[in-house]
């Protein structure tokens, strides 16, 4: 089993800079040689080149439609070719509008897959939905069938047909879901988990509902897309949108834990990471949780 690591050194999904050194903080913190420590055999394809596109200018409200665009175009055409190769990917970012070239370029080589989105926030916001413009918070409202019809047009995005259904979705975090998000996901009953819940039920019912939900014949693909914002800010502090009240390092661990134990994890994103938004304590603490829930994802188990 190889993995295949690809960087996404982008941040124009969202206002802040920073997240484009969120690839290289993550190898700098070792991340690569502590998956290799698993005995897992991990390429490094390096990053996907990002190209500034001149002349961007927003659609309506949303913001660096085209670069957003381009480079998600590149990171889909990565993914699906590792994909293709057998590999088992994790995608380092980046902002989360990575998510939309990920899991198309997925999609396009593993068409039933199912998406576990471990985040604070829905992502879920259409062009016209979205209060901030930022494609961040917009990423599934690109890749969701049912929502296509909702999505105008955007520059740019003519390869992006939509390749994932609202029942193959799963959210696992939530505590920051604007109106329009919470209307989308009643209108179309998409499976969500937020913190609420997570206190109701405990991180061991709430994964175990969650996968049964998406995928309850336990064969399906799985595609984790991990935003750091998701575990509380005083474990991950270096991230654009954090959100008070997130997972506790140990129930990420327990997360990573059970979606490794399926035997299914084919590609992750981990998205987010801003080391520019910390001091440098806080930015090493960021890259060190982040690491450590990333090897719990490739097998790396606390009972030895
Ligand atoms: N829904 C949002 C959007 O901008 O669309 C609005 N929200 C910020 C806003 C602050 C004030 C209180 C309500 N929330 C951020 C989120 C996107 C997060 C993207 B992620 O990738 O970090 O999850
Ligand atoms: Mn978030
Ligand atoms: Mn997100
Ligand atoms: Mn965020």
């Amino acid at each position: 089993e190889t993995l295949g690591v690809i960087g996404f050194p982008f941040s124009k999904g969202q206002p802040r800079n920073g997240t484009e050194h969120g690839p290289n903080v993550l190898r700098e913190a070792g991340i690569i040689t502590s998956l290799q420590s698993l005995g897992v055999n991990v390429i490094d394809h390096g990053d996907i080149e990002i190209e500034v596109v001149p002349r961007d200018e927003p659609m309506k409200n949303v913001r660096n439609p085209r670069t957003v665009a381009a480079a998600n175009k590149k990171l889909s055409d990565a993914v699906a070719k590792l994909v293709k190769m057998n590999q088992s990917v994790l995608a380092l970012g980046g902002d989360h509008c990575m998510a939309i070239g990920s899991i198309h370029g997925h999609a396009q080589v593993e068409p039933n897959l199912v998406v576990v989105w471990v985040d604070a926030h829905a992502d879920v916001n259409t062009p016209l939905t979205s209060v901030s413009g930022n494609i961040h918070g917009m990423p599934l409202s690109f890749l969701l069938k049912e929502l296509e019809e909702f999505v105008p047009k955007v520059p740019g995005f003519e390869w992006c047909k939509p390749c994932l259904s609202v029942r193959d979705l799963v959210y696992i975090g939530l505590r920051d879901v604007d109106p329009a998000e919470r209307l989308i996901i009643e209108k179309f009953g998409i499976h969500a988990y937020s913190m609420q819940e997570v206190d109701k039920y405990g991180i061991k019912e709430v994964v175990e509902r969650a996968l049964n939900q998406v995928d309850p014949s336990g064969v399906r693909p799985i595609h984790v897309s991990f935003d750091v914002d998701a575990m509380d800010p005083t474990l991950t502090p270096a991230t654009g949108t954090p959100v008070s009240g997130g997972l506790s390092l140990r129930e990420s661990f327990y997360l990573a834990e059970e979606i490794s134990n399926t035997g299914r994890l084919s590609v992750l994103d981990i998205a987010e990471v801003n080391p520019l938004l910390s001091t440098e304590d806080k930015r090493k603490l960021t890259v060190i949780n982040t690491t450590d829930v990333s090897t719990k994802f490739y097998g790396y188990r606390r009972q030895g």
